[in-house]
């Protein structure tokens, strides 16, 4: 009798170990950057990538597995360079759950990222201020999430676990570097920006609707300060394979907890707030890099 116990089909990863290890060949035959950072940029973030020295770019639909990007304020390109002399790449964009990929998708830059030798992720959003404190321009460093997508079982480690990228049962516990975090606070400092600079809980909910009063009432009472449809899945998936994590929420808008408030939240507003901070979100970013020590875990 054959005891051995059947791995589940239903919810099983959709990109095999052959697939992240084409795709990383792939790059690394056309580029000759080895990069230790990786950075996520999101909806209007793509400004970030104006950092690097010494580019080189590839679109999304030009990599061999590479998911693609299909909402305005993602560019889809992959862009390698250095700042100073760290070596990183940026990812102008990214895909979300709600466009309709699997979070084995969503997800699968990161893998690459680690198999090129990426040792910190700095992964960053447009969300919606749910704290009462945060205006919209607000930059919130992450110091933790909640998973609400993957409390009902959305969740990108689901299925039979690769041993060569983590453990079956992360620790979450320390998603989010304190140090970098430490650091962030202070580069913010320096540059005089401590007023408009926070730390708080992203909450991911899938999307695409920004959310009812009813739903933002709910997440205020769960302990959410900023809420957005992305960033978690990339996060998981990060600190399962061992990369040091940093996090940045912009607050592009503020989510109404109030009947008798009109205004209305839409994605341009949102790509617009985007433009606004982008000097300032370059800067810290680019500090961080050149600043982040690699030994650190
Ligand atoms: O990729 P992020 O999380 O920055 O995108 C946010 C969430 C939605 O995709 C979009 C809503 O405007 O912005
Ligand atoms: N879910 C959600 N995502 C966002 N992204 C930017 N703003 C928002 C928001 O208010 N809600």
């Amino acid at each position: 009798l054959n005891t051995k116990k059947q791995a589940p089909t239903v919810n099983s990863n959709c990109c095999s170990f052959e697939d992240y290890k084409l795709t990383t060949e792939w790059l690394l035959n056309q580029t000759s950057h080895r990069p230790k950072v990786a950075v996520i940029c999101g909806s209007g973030l793509g400004l970030l990538a104006n950092a690097v020295n010494n580019r080189q770019s590839f679109r999304y639909e030009d990599i061999p597995n590479f998911p693609v990007s299909t909402i305005p304020g993602h560019e889809g390109c992959l862009v390698f360079g250095t700042i100073k002399d760290q070596c990183c790449v940026f990812m102008q964009g990214r895909v979300h759950l709600y466009e309709g990929y699997s979070l084995c998708k969503v997800t699968f830059p990161v893998r690459i990222f680690k198999l090129l030798g990426v040792e910190t992720l700095v992964v960053t959003n447009a969300s919606g201020g749910i704290c009462q404190d945060y205006k919209v321009g607000d930059i919130m460093v992450i110091k933790d999430h909640i998973n609400l997508p993957g409390f009902a079982g959305q969740h990108p480690l689901c299925g039979p676990n690769d041993e060569r990228f983590g453990v079956r049962f992360p620790c979450m516990s320390d998603a989010y570097s304190k140090d970098l975090r430490r650091l962030a606070l202070d580069i913010s400092s320096e540059m005089g920006c401590s007023d408009f600079v926070r730390e708080g809980v992203y909450c991911m909910v899938s999307g695409p609707n920004f959310e009812t009063i009813a739903e933002a009432r709910m997440l205020q009472v769960l302990g959410c300060d900023a809420v957005g449809m992305s960033t978690v899945p990339e996060v998981t998936v990060a600190k399962h394979c061992g990369i040091r994590v940093f996090g940045l929420s912009l607050i592009t808008n503020k989510v109404s907890l109030d009947y008798s408030r009109e205004e209305m939240v839409n994605h341009e507003d949102v790509l617009l707030t985007g433009k606004m901070r982008a000097e300032f979100l370059q800067k810290l970013v680019a500090t961080l890099i050149i600043r982040c020590n690699h030994q650190e875990q």
